[in-house]
């Protein structure tokens, strides 16, 4: 039997809708009876699915559906309220532009620090080092530090960092969208690659193109439901449907 890459059952995700999370009044002298707390709302709420080693799923969905808030639950950076969230090996996540970065610290040694953290060894860092500041194109920065850099350039490094990572779980979330063209293209290759060799891959996107160059499955997400699991391009066309042609 193949071991699941990742297992996703019942997931449940309750944020609070106001800043500092007080009950207003109306919460206060409210029904007495709720199912949720007052002041909250289930981002994402009763969302199962399997994924299996080596699948490339495209998660789709208008703004604030809960795509991001699932990825984070994936990486393990968010706890779930309700269900469980399985991951069998690790998660190289790109996820956020400045996830897993420090700020004052030069992009030498966010470099050492971010692959360190994900298992690499010293020596292994220091053999691919050269090829991770190549692949960035930041050979005249990386004695800079972090916070200096362009967004473009954050992107750069963070998807040199993780592409190099030996995780077999890849979570890539949008980011790549601030990257020029040129940039981009060698990610894409690079994911190619990484597909190739058995990677999982995540992948939330608000392009279609994108999406059914990578991904053979898709999970579409409406109102923090999965309101479909199925081959990407029939959840394309159910999300077409439902809200217009996504872009392309
Ligand atoms: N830390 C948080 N605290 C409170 N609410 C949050 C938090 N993170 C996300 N949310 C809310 O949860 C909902 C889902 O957000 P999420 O970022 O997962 O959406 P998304 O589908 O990725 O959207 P987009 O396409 O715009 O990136 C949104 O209403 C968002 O405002």
């Amino acid at each position: 039997m193949t071991t699941t890459a990742i297992r996703v059952e019942n997931l449940g995700v309750n944020f609070r809708s106001n800043r500092r999370g007080r009950r207003s009044l109306k919460d206060l002298f409210g029904g007495a009876t709720r199912r949720t707390r007052p002041g909250t709302f289930w981002a994402l709420r009763g969302v199962s699915f399997d994924v299996l080693p080596g699948e490339a799923i495209g998660v789709v969905g208008r703004n604030g559906q809960g795509k991001s808030t699932l990825l984070k639950l994936v990486a393990g950076v968010l706890i779930p309220d309700e269900g469980h969230v399985s991951v069998h090996g690790g998660v190289a996540p790109l996820i956020e532009i400045t996830g897993g970065f420090v700020g004052d610290l030069t992009v030498r040694e966010n470099v050492r620090l971010t692959a360190g953290l994900h298992g690499m060894t010293k020596a292994e860092i220091a053999r691919r080092f050269d090829d991770i500041i190549a692949f960035a194109e930041l050979a005249d920065f990386v004695d800079m530090p972090y916070k200096h850099l362009s967004s473009g350039m954050k992107v750069r490094l963070a998807f040199a960092v993780v592409s190099q990572l030996d995780e077999p779980i890849l979570l890539v979330d949008e980011v790549l969208a601030v990257g020029d063209k040129a940039f981009r293209d060698k990610c894409y290759r690079r994911i190619d690659e990484m597909l190739a060799s058995g990677r999982t891959l995540f992948f939330v996107s608000h392009n279609e193109k994108d999406l059914r160059r990578f991904c053979a499955r898709g999970l579409y997400l409406d109102k923090g439901a999965l309101k479909m699991d199925a081959d990407i391009a029939t959840v394309l066309a159910a999300y077409n449907a439902d809200y217009g042609k996504a872009a392309s």
